[in-house]
């Protein structure tokens, strides 16, 4: 669907001002002591400055004059009190600043993770218009909120400087004192336009931001190197690289490009406007209309009120640049869940009846292809049910439907009768367990990896053991330098470190599969265990071992596996077989056998690869 740009930037005054509060507020929340001190040094930055120039005016004069009245030794008092002042606030405040932004870090990361972890479902991770955005939101958190409220206390402190100095300004000439305000408006006016045009670029390039992180990563993961280097990809890579990174400094270019055109004259003008005022003021001098101190003053407070204004203006421009970054985050933060979430939830019981698809239609986008097409199945409680079907029929689909990371498009699927939409999905969830097609590798010591399965005993070394056990798993751990202490990944260490092989190890593919069966098996309250290829990986003897101890465990539990070793699911209690999008079959091993149809088919190619009939049956 086609965003439009009023919608994407959220741009209007009132969605400005509703986030600078956010942001600030934010700020608050993260160091409100630090967020005061640096407010009441933004107010003496703002107004010391013109007390120190009004201070030197009188001074003058009075130098001029002759006169003792104010006491000149006060007034260098003074100025030196203002100077002490000026130069040491910003060391104060850059301590303050990053005091608050390190706070800042801890309460934005909470808020925008707390709400990626509030989606309950996987669809907006398999949409790349959301991705862009959650990379930009993740981006803008980072900076936005500090950059808002340094910008605006930095509005404020230039706006006093400007108050303060016209003030003085307009007492020497009125009509000076309007021209330098007025020459200030195009450049504002510039300066928001060119903001508008750079958050537009950025949110334009971020496919190619995505596709650039994207081969940078490729060329230093260690997943592809073997591919990369035995194809020669490096160079190919490289130059795609290349491209998005030439488009995306292209587009920077021509924004900034923009910005040295507009800005450069007015920043001339502005010189022009103080050198004809400083030219007039000369004059006025030598014809005895001003003393020295005026002069001086007038300098000043041209010098100063020009500057402040560039400096609200700029300040403008980068708080409406952040404003609109921040959008990402505001956005990102304040979505609800993706899946629709029951006003009322009903408690998930134990599965005693057992899971019912009815009518099951799906797919992943509006204008996509059905992936299921009206599925009815019944799972009844304590059965193991074996999917298969060729690659692409959806079994995998039907298994993140089961786990509600969708919901039908058509259909319902219910839980001892009840829908699943009508469940509270994270209590759902903790009576699943699952090893999926691609599952986890963390960089987590053995124990954790294991753990994971069931936080709430993450600790209980006893249960770990046991699930590495059922997943034949143990062996293994236990060879490790640090048993199930040993870090199964060496991304953590350095240095001389990395060559430490009790610092972490790396295991085979089929290590891992192991590691993730444990992993699901650990989960103590499951009432649905479903492996997805649990295991693809292992070798025949591993195989024929895990499917033995799986079909020990799985007895009395409900189950639900998918493989395409078809040896391993004809014990399974009945099998069904999904073709595009359709069961097509379903029954016993023997009686499927029986039938001669898609299953047996399947079955008979297996069988001939190892017996090596394969050529005559095929062919027959
Ligand atoms: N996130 C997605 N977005 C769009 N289409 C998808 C997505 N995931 C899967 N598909 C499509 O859905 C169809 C079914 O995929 P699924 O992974 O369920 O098949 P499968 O039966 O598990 O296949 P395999 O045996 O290869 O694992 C495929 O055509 C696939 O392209």
């Amino acid at each position: 669907m086609a965003e439009t740009r009023e919608k994407r930037d959220g741009a209007g005054l009132t969605a400005l001002g509703g986030r600078a509060g956010r942001a600030v507020g934010l700020t608050w929340r993260a160091g409100p002591y630090a967020a005061s001190i640096n407010l009441v040094i933004t107010i003496l930055q703002g107004l010391v400055p013109a007390g120190i120039a009004s201070l030197t005016a009188l001074l003058i004069a009075g130098i001029q004059h002759g006169s003792s009245d104010p006491d000149p030794m006060t007034l260098v008092a003074g100025i030196a009190v203002g100077g002490i002042v000026l130069a040491t606030l910003p060391y104060l405040s850059n301590y303050t600043d990053a005091r608050v932004r390190r706070q800042l870090t801890l309460v934005v990361q909470d808020k925008l993770f707390a709400a990626v972890n509030r989606f309950g479902g996987m669809m907006r991770f398999e949409n790349p218009a959301f991705l862009d955005r959650l990379r930009l939101a993740q981006q803008a958190a980072m900076t936005a909120p500090d950059q808002v409220t340094g910008s605006l206390f930095q509005i404020v402190q230039s706006g006093l400087s400007v108050i303060s100095f016209l003030g003085v300004l307009i007492v020497i000439s009125p009509l000076m004192a309007a021209i330098t305000v007025v020459a200030a408006i195009p450049v504002l006016i510039v300066q928001i336009v060119i903001s508008k045009a750079r958050v537009d670029m950025m949110w334009k390039i971020s496919p190619r931001n995505r596709r650039q992180l994207f081969y940078q990563m490729l060329l230093l993961d260690l997943a592809a190197v073997k591919e990369v280097r035995l194809f020669g990809l490096g160079g190919f890579l490289l130059e795609r690289l290349r491209t998005e990174t030439k488009a995306i400094n292209i587009a920077e270019e021509k924004v900034e490009r923009k910005s040295l055109f507009f800005q450069t004259p007015l920043g001339a003008l502005s010189a022009v406007i103080a050198g004809a005022g400083l030219f007039w003021m000369i004059r006025g001098a030598v014809r005895g209309e001003f003393n020295l101190g005026e002069v001086s003053m007038f300098v000043a407070a041209v010098a100063g009120v020009q500057g402040a204004l560039t400096g609200i203006v700029t300040s403008i421009s980068q708080a409406h640049n952040s404003l609109l970054m921040f959008g990402h985050f505001v956005e990102v933060s304040d979505m609800e869940s993706d899946l629709p979430v029951a006003a009322d939830p009903k408690p998930v019981g134990t599965l005693s009846k057992g899971i019912e698809l009815s009518d099951v239609w799906f797919r992943y986008t509006d204008d996509g292809p059905w992936i299921l097409k009206g599925v009815d199945l019944s799972i009844p409680s304590g059965q193991s049910l074996a999917l298969v079907g060729l690659n692409g029929a959806g079994k995998s689909t039907m298994v993140k439907l089961l786990c509600r990371l969708y919901d039908p498009v058509k259909g319902s699927i219910t839980w001892d009768g009840v829908d699943i939409r009508e469940l509270d999905v994270a209590e759902l969830r903790t009576r699943i367990s699952a090893v999926f097609q691609d599952y986890m590798s963390y960089d987590l010591t053995a124990a954790e990896n294991i753990g994971v399965g069931d936080l709430a005993h993450i600790e209980d070394r006893e249960r770990i053991l046991e699930a590495a056990h059922k997943a034949d798993a143990h062996d293994k751990v236990s060879e490790l330098a640090r048993g199930y202490d040993t870090m199964l990944s060496r991304i953590f260490f350095q240095g001389e470190d990395n060559e430490d092989p009790e610092q972490g190890v790396s295991l085979s593919g089929g290590q891992w599969q192991r590691i993730a069966l444990a992993r699901a098996l650990m989960r103590a309250n499951r009432d649905l265990l479903i492996l997805d290829e649990p295991s693809s990986g292992l070798d025949a003897a591993a195989e024929q071992a895990v499917h033995d101890r799986l079909r020990e465990y799985r007895t009395g539990a409900t189950s639900v596996l998918i493989s395409h070793r078809l040896g391993a699911v004809r014990h399974a209690d009945r099998i069904v077989v999904l073709s595009e999008g359709r069961i097509i079959e379903s029954g016993g091993h023997d009686e499927l056998i029986d039938v001669g149809g898609e299953y047996a088919r399947l079955f008979k190619i297996q069988a001939a690869n190892y017996t090596g009939d394969y050529a005559e049956d095929s062919a027959g």
